[in-house]
């Protein structure tokens, strides 16, 4: 689902590079969490995925196709296909728990009807029936990053990207948006999640990548987080 082939990414007026020379295979339907120091390179790993930057050297190839040599009027195609979820939940404030939804498939095209009928649905999947009419500011921190997993998942992307996502969150809210993640993830979705919240990678044992000055130090099966932040 996901392939890096030697990928190397150095940002311009950087001597080291972000990433080095990263050779990597990700299945459909892994879950995989992403942990390493700050500045170890695991957003500029996301971004790469989503072709938010592009390597210096190397390919990176999601679903067989190598995006870097995708026409940019290819590119929402692909980021269609990768739904996001990030640490400060990113909704539209001016629009309601529904629309902040709905907009994710207005803006591929979808039908009124279509849409009437998904986001309900999926509202309900993230535990969230009953509030579609409430505005983002009328919810806790835990609700809007519920919404913020429903907007990144009404359209059934085959990966989803999740840069800590519950890091503004507290414990407790925090295992129940890594409920929601697994759920997603039974559904074959690919989960990438980047994190530094220890206590859910080591409850979740799932595959666990570690990433050191741009290296991959550790590649565990089913892993734990393994360090000290
Ligand atoms: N736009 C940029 N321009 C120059 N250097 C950058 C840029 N983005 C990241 N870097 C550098 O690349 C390296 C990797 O950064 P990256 O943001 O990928 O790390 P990270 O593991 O996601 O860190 P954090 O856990 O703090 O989010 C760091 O040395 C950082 O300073």
């Amino acid at each position: 689902m996901i392939r890096f082939d030697k990928v190397t990414k150095t940002y311009p007026g950087q001597k080291r590079p972000a990433l080095d020379a990263l050779d990597l295979e990700i299945e459909k339907g892994e879950f995989v969490f992403l942990v390493g120091a700050s500045g170890s390179g695991k957003s500029t790993f996301l971004r790469l995925i989503l072709r938010e930057t592009t390597p210096t050297t190397g390919r990176v190839y999601v679903a067989g196709k190598e995006i870097n040599k995708l026409s940019s009027w290819k590119v929402p195609k692909l980021r269609r296909q990768v739904g996001t979820v990030f640490q400060d939940f990113r909704l539209l404030p001016n629009k309601t728990v529904s629309e902040n939804v709905a907009f994710a498939l207005q803006v591929i095209g979808k039908s009124r009807s279509e849409i009437a009928k998904v986001v309900p649905e999926t509202l309900e999947m993230v535990g969230l029936e009953g509030k579609g009419h409430r505005m983002p500011d009328e919810l806790s921190g835990g609700e809007q990053q519920r919404v913020a997993v429903a907007r990144a998942f009404v359209n059934r992307p085959m990966i989803l990207i999740a840069d800590e996502p519950t890091g503004n969150l507290d414990p407790a809210t925090s295992v129940g948006i890594m409920k929601l993640l697994d759920r997603i993830n039974r559904t074959d979705t690919t989960v990438v999640m980047a994190t530094h919240d220890s206590t859910i990678v080591d409850q979740m044992r799932k595959r666990v990548i570690e990433l050191e000055g741009g290296l991959i130090v550790r590649d565990e099966a089913r892993g734990i987080y393994g360090y000290q932040n």
